[in-house]
């Protein structure tokens, strides 16, 4: 019979004598080994069952902070170390305290928000999909603000229903301060879709969270002083004309009114709708005029000042940041509880809505000569007739019944807080306020 190496190895002349040689030379050398290899192979195994378990370890973690951008505060995921900081930042410091989840919490009104709620003592946790609508470092800096008063922003977004369950899961929210949206009233024209998504399709993706919550929060969310559009009862009540909007942003806010109804009529949701007039201030949003004025006047670059039909001008029912603020916190106090569980109404809930404006409208030229004399500038202006991009000429807010339900009284006029905006406007980019020019 023969040997084994011969079976492995058929007999062919030549090279592969040399071959069989050296593979019968190899084989000795492995037997040699034998005792050896395996005692290293058991270390191998050892080492290799050490490394995936440490991998698994590491991933466990990373999921919680893998998208960490520029502050502790931004993670999208899940982990351990995510859910601690959700359920931390939840909550509650003060006697009869509130959890509120605010979505927009890297925005101008809800950073504001967020900061009020928990500097006195409620649970906050905040929501946003840092979109580059306009400039997310400006985002990312209001989020490292909210960080260092440890309130935790999850990077996401509002339709990610799964995300939403995860967080109702962690936290049993009691108010959720809805302030995510697509905003802007002329931008609707370029990109429609942004406000489909996030005005109708996420404020619904939001309210069937809410719904099947339980226990269900109650909703304080903004809605808009465009929804008044083409109305031209003055000043703006809450039971005037909302059928005629000037803009799909409008029209979108009008929907979210609508919508809301739906929830509260169906499931129990109590439902707060606040409409803004023209909010402005610190922080606030650089594609809106005071903000965009303000850059351009200092860059020495010229402004475009719309006018309305005969050279009138526009005027705009401006309210500051401050002021809103209280409303948005008085809101959430007074709404009252949602009645539904788990998707199923046991009765009637709230349904409110508010205007949250100054009551004394501005022109947008009065507006201009408050920045040009803040700034110690002359703008350049370019005023040209309002193109029919949804536009309205004027707005003013009837602030009777919030004033009577919420205590709402704004206390800040355009002069004092546009001279706050500046100011922080002036540090927040770094001009030294004193070295400002003088035309
Ligand atoms: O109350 C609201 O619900 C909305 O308020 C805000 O909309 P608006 O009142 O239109 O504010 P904003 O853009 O600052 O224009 C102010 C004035 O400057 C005029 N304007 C504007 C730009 C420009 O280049 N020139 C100009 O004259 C312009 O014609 C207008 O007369 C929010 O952006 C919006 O998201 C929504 O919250």
């Amino acid at each position: 019979m023969p040997p084994l190496e011969d079976e492995l190895f058929p007999s062919t002349p030549g090279k592969i004598k040399i071959e069989r040689a050296h593979n019968l030379s190899m084989n000795r050398a492995l037997q040699r080994c034998f005792t050896s290899t395996s005692t290293m192979f058991l270390w191998a195994l050892f080492l290799i069952a050490l490394m995936v378990s440490y991998m698994s370890i590491q991933s466990f973690v990373d999921s919680g902070s893998r998208y960490l951008h520029h502050t502790n505060s931004r993670v999208h995921g899940g982990g351990i170390v995510w859910e601690k900081q959700i359920r931390s930042s939840a909550q509650i410091r003060r006697h009869n305290g509130i959890t509120v989840l605010v979505t927009g919490a890297a925005g101008f009104v809800g950073t504001h928000v967020s900061l009020a709620l928990k500097k006195r003592g409620d649970g906050v946790v905040g929501i946003d999909n840092f979109n580059d609508y306009y400039d997310p470092s400006l985002k990312k800096a209001r989020c490292a603000l909210l960080d260092s008063h440890n309130v935790f922003v999850v990077d996401g977004d509002i339709n990610d229903r799964r995300l939403l369950a995860k967080l109702f899961d962690l936290v049993a929210f009691t108010h959720v301060m809805h302030l995510a949206a697509q905003a802007g009233v002329r931008y609707a024209m370029e990109n429609p879709h942004s406000y489909v998504h996030s005005n109708v399709a996420g404020l619904v993706t939001l309210l069937e969270q809410c719904k099947s919550a339980d226990p269900q929060p109650a909703i304080v969310w903004a809605s808009s002083s465009s929804v008044y559009g083409l109305n031209d009862k003055t000043p703006f009540s809450e039971s005037d004309r909302t059928d005629r909007p000037a803009s799909l942003y409008a029209a979108t806010k009008k929907a979210g009114e609508a919508i809301t109804h739906t929830y509260n009529h169906i499931y129990g949701l109590s439902i707060t709708g606040l409409r803004f007039f023209t909010v402005y201030g610190p922080w606030g949003r650089p594609d809106m005029a005071y903000f965009s004025f303000t850059r351009n006047i200092l860059q020495g670059k010229p402004i475009t000042v719309y006018r309305g039909k005969n050279r009138v001008d526009l005027a705009r029912d401006f309210t500051y940041i401050d002021d809103i603020v209280k409303g948005c916190v008085a809101s959430l106090d007074t709404s009252g509880k949602s009645t539904g569980s788990g998707g199923k109404k046991k009765g009637g809930a709230p349904y409110r809505i508010f205007n949250l404006g100054n009551t004394s409208p501005v022109t947008v030229p009065t507006l201009v000569s408050i920045l040009e004399k803040n700034l110690k500038k002359k703008a350049k202006k370019n005023v040209v007739e309002m193109p029919g991009n949804g536009d309205v000429p004027f707005t003013h807010a009837n602030i009777s019944s919030a004033r009577r339900e919420l205590g709402y009284k704004p206390m800040t006029d355009l002069p004092t807080g546009l001279r706050k905006f500046v100011k922080w406007y002036l540090s927040y980019y770094g001009y030294d306020h004193h070295s400002l020019p003088v035309n």
